[in-house]
């Protein structure tokens, strides 16, 4: 293998089997798949098809029963190789430790050998950055569910990782919380941090450099939103048609449009593209 600087993490010929009572269950299956330096990675796919499998393997909480996972392409597993790399989960509740919002954020970085100067100055930032400065004193368990998915997103920040990995983090979330911790990522994205976004929100596919799409444990896309949304297959279906999902409003008008003969200037992913792709010259 040829070691290219700008593959953050790399899977290759990845398996992962789950022994259950039923036998062994087979959850992964030749997953090739890299994270490349600065991208904004989705991954998508319908309940049960495996993205909490693969981001987890990713995050190096579960080991490839076959294959390999690889950390700039080092031998060493994504966890030894000097860098954390945090997982915001769906649901909150199983991970909090901390009494309070500020304990909690800061209790994650006491094992990284900082000063408590620096871990205060981190802990404010990540608090900051999530719109939680003001509910830092608060404790946990008296928090809404998506407070605490705020929490545990500021946990993750506060280790300024170079890779930060959201499985369905917004899922829990009312729009105005969605919005703020997409905001967010978007702007950890723009400084520099590479990005994994596990979602079935189609929508949240348009702030995706590349769509990694999962069906029964296999990779069955990986290319960029317009191609998922608009490159039609020999049998005339999209990769999200195939998937089985409805794209989202922009790209139906657009498609519609298309289908009636109506030229448009580009193939619109959001509202605001839309209105540029039908505007007059
Ligand atoms: N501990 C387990 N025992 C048995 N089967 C499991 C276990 N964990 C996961 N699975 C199965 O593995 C498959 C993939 O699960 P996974 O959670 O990765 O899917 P997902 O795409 O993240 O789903 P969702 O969108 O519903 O969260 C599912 O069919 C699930 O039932």
């Amino acid at each position: 293998m040829i070691s290219d600087p700008f593959v953050l993490l790399r899977m290759e010929n990845l398996t992962y089997t789950l022994p259950t009572a039923d036998g062994n269950r087979l959850l992964l299956e030749d997953i090739n798949l890299s994270v490349r330096q600065g991208e904004w990675l989705a991954i998508a796919g319908t309940n049960g098809s495996g993205k909490s499998t693969l981001v987890r393997t990713m995050a190096g909480l579960y080991k490839p029963t076959s294959g390999t996972v690889r950390f700039r392409d080092t031998d060493a597993a994504p966890e030894l190789a000097g860098s954390t790399i945090p997982l915001v989960f769906q649901n909150p509740d199983t991970h909090l430790l901390g009494e309070t919002v500020y304990e909690e954020v800061r209790f994650g970085l006491e094992y990284m050998g900082l000063s408590d100067a620096e871990m205060d100055a981190r802990t404010e930032e990540a608090l900051q950055d999530t719109g939680l400065l003001p509910l830092a004193r608060r404790r946990v368990d008296s928090l809404s569910g998506g407070q605490k998915q705020l929490v545990a997103a500021a946990g993750c920040l506060a280790l300024r990782p170079p890779l930060l990995l959201f499985d369905e983090a917004t899922s829990m979330l009312d729009p105005l919380s969605r919005e703020a911790l997409l905001e967010t990522a978007r702007r950890k994205h723009r400084e520099g941090t590479t990005v994994v976004w596990v979602t079935q929100l189609l929508d949240e596919l348009s702030y995706a450099d590349r769509v990694a799409a999962v069906d029964g444990g296999r990779l069955v896309f990986c290319g960029t939103p317009g191609a998922f949304f608009y490159e039609r297959s020999a049998a005339g279906g999209t990769p999200c048609e195939s998937l089985g999902f409805e794209p989202p409003y922009a790209v139906r008008v657009a498609q519609e449009l298309q289908r009636l003969g109506l030229p448009l200037q580009r193939l619109p992913l959001t509202v605001e593209e839309l209105a540029e792709a039908v505007a007059p010259c």
